[in-house]
């Protein structure tokens, strides 16, 4: 089994005549929090979609662990965070998270102990027996998240998972990805808008126009491109150029 936990090689992805992936080369070790950078539209969400296996790139492969992308092993290797949520209103929160553990096949006494503990993450517990019709926006993302942990996956892929959240809640669930990470060696790919979510991201990826224009720590980053923040370091890296 190689180190890295994705691989990306000279990935292409195109809608109509828009290019919005051009040629990208991206690998993300196992055990690293990676977060994904750049403005709206640049192509972060589509990039995303191809290594869940939802989007067929034009070109280019993605491996996920041992596997070239799609496959089916990686649907319980990866716990998926969406941009919009997809959850079941007319079912309780505590509906929802059990669908999604029967899903993966959990035995019944793991999910119980799956349900409560990813509910307990996102101080849901209280509102469990609540339909999901009657849940806040921020609480509907805080299930999303607990859904993507449901069936504890080694992989996880957030897409924005704190939008909407406030930030005592934010700060928990981010001391609670340090966690995963440190604790149990989860490979955590985030993106986000947030520059102080960027500030404890292992690694970072700044993404435009479907190029990846600038990598690697937030420290290192900020040193090279003598910035005092990650706007500054993009814009230094050729983010405004058309
Ligand atoms: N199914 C599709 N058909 C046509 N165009 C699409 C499709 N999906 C995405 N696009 C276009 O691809 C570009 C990149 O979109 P994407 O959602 O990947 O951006 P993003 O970086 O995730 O943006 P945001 O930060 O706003 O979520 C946009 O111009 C978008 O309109």
């Amino acid at each position: 089994m190689g180190s890295d936990a994705i691989s990306i090689q000279n990935l292409e992805k195109g809608f109509k005549h828009k290019q919005v992936i051009a040629p990208l080369s991206l690998a993300i070790p196992k055990g690293q929090l990676m977060g994904l950078l750049g403005p709206s539209g640049c192509g972060k969400t589509t990039l995303i979609k191809m290594i869940m296996g939802m989007l067929k790139p034009d070109k280019g492969t993605i491996q996920v662990f041992d596997f070239i992308v799609p496959h089916q092993q990686l649907l319980k290797d990866i716990g998926y965070m969406a941009q919009s949520d997809a959850l079941y209103l007319d079912l309780t929160g505590e509906e929802n998270l059990h669908f999604f553990a029967k899903l993966y096949r959990l035995p019944k006494k793991e999910q119980l102990e799956r349900v409560a503990y990813a509910a307990n993450l996102v101080r849901l517990t209280d509102d469990l027996s609540l339909k999901v019709t009657n849940y806040s926006g921020g609480m509907k993302r805080r299930l999303s998240l607990a859904i993507a942990l449901i069936q504890n996956p080694q992989l996880l892929i957030l897409d924005e998972p704190t939008v909407g959240i406030d930030p005592v809640l934010k700060k928990e669930i981010w001391q609670e990805l340090i966690r995963l990470k440190e604790e149990e060696q989860k490979t955590i790919l985030v993106t986000t808008h947030a520059m102080d979510e960027a500030e404890r991201c292992d690694q970072l990826a700044m993404l435009r126009s479907g190029h990846i224009i600038a990598q690697g720590t937030p420290q290192a980053l900020k040193e090279h491109y003598q910035a005092k923040d990650f706007d500054e370091v993009f814009l230094k890296a050729g983010g405004d150029a058309q």
